[in-house]
C-alpha cells in the first residue's frame, strides 16, 4: 500500500466537510489523510471535530498581525509545518495568499455553480437574484476570489419556499459527495493543469523523491 497523501484542510465554522474527510480517510483504500486541521478563528466546531479526531490543529487569527501580509506569512508557516501533499479549503472564510498559494496546491469548495455568486455569500446571493438551479464547484484555488480552474461541478435545484439555511444545507450533502471524491482521486491519480482544464489521473500526487503531484503544462 502506497503512502497516504497528507491533507491540511482549513476551516472556519462547523467543518461538515471536513468531518466527511475524516470519515472518508478511515478507509486506507482512500489514500489520503488529514493530518492537519487550520482556521483563522477560535471556538469553531470544525476544530472541536479535529480535536475529537486526535488531529493537530493551528489558529491564526488576521487580528493578531499588524498586516494582512504578515498573516499570509503566519499561515503559510503553520502549514508548511505539516508538509501537506494537498490544502483542502472547506468552508475557510478567508482569502490565502501568495506564501500559501505558491507552496502548495489548494483544493476549494464553493457552494455554488462558479462563476456565479462568489464569494462569501454564494448561496445567499444565489437566492436573492431568484436562481432555479444553484449548486456547488470544487476547484483549484489561485489569487483571485474563486476564479481559479474549475475541477467538479454539481447541481441544486432551489426550491420555491427555500431560505438560506435550508438551500446550504441541501447543497451541502451534494458537496460533501462531491469533495470527497475529487480529493480522494486527486490523491491517488494526481491531476495537471491546462489553461483552466484541470485532468485527474497523471500519477500519484503522494511525492516519494522523483514523483510530482499536480502539475501545470
Ligand atoms: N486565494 C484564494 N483563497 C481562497 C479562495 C480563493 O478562491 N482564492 N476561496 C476561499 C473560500 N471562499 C469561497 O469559496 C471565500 C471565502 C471568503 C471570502 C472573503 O471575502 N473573505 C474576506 C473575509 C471574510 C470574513 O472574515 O468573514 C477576506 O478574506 O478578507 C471570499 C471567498 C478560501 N480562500
Ligand atoms: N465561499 C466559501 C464558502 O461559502 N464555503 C462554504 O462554507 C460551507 C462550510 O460548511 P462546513 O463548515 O460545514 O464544511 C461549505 O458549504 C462551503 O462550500
Amino acid at each position: 500500500m502506497s503512502k497516504a497523501g497528507r491533507l491540511v484542510v482549513l476551516v472556519s465554522g462547523s467543518g461538515t466537510n471536513l468531518q466527511a474527510l475524516l470519515d472518508a480517510s478511515t478507509d486506507p483504500s482512500y489514500g489520503a489523510r488529514v493530518v492537519a486541521v487550520g482556521a483563522d478563528r477560535e471556538g469553531i466546531e470544525g476544530l472541536a471535530r479535529a480535536t475529537k479526531a486526535q488531529i493537530p490543529t493551528f489558529v491564526e487569527k488576521l487580528r493578531d498581525y499588524g498586516t494582512r501580509a504578515e498573516w499570509d506569512a503566519a499561515i503559510a508557516a503553520r502549514i508548511a509545518a505539516y508538509e501537506p501533499d494537498l490544502v483542502v479549503s472547506a468552508g475557510f472564510m478567508k482569502i490565502l495568499g501568495a506564501p500559501t498559494l505558491d507552496a502548495f496546491p489548494v483544493l476549494n469548495t464553493h457552494p455554488a455553480l462558479l462563476p456565479s455568486f462568489p464569494g462569501a455569500h454564494g448561496v445567499r446571493d444565489a437566492l436573492a437574484h431568484g436562481v432555479k438551479v444553484t449548486g456547488c464547484t470544487v476547484m483549484l484555488a489561485d489569487s483571485g476570489v474563486d476564479t481559479g480552474p474549475i475541477i467538479a461541478q454539481e447541481a441544486v435545484p432551489v426550491l420555491p419556499d427555500d431560505d438560506e439555511a435550508v438551500l446550504h444545507e441541501r447543497i451541502k450533502t451534494v458537496e460533501r459527495r462531491l469533495l470527497v471524491d475529487i480529493v480522494g482521486r486527486m490523491v491517488r491519480e494526481g491531476w495537471t493543469v491546462t489553461g483552466r482544464i484541470v485532468h485527474l489521473g497523471t500519477g500519484p500526487i503522494v511525492r516519494t523523491g522523483n514523483q510530482s503531484g499536480g502539475e501545470s503544462t
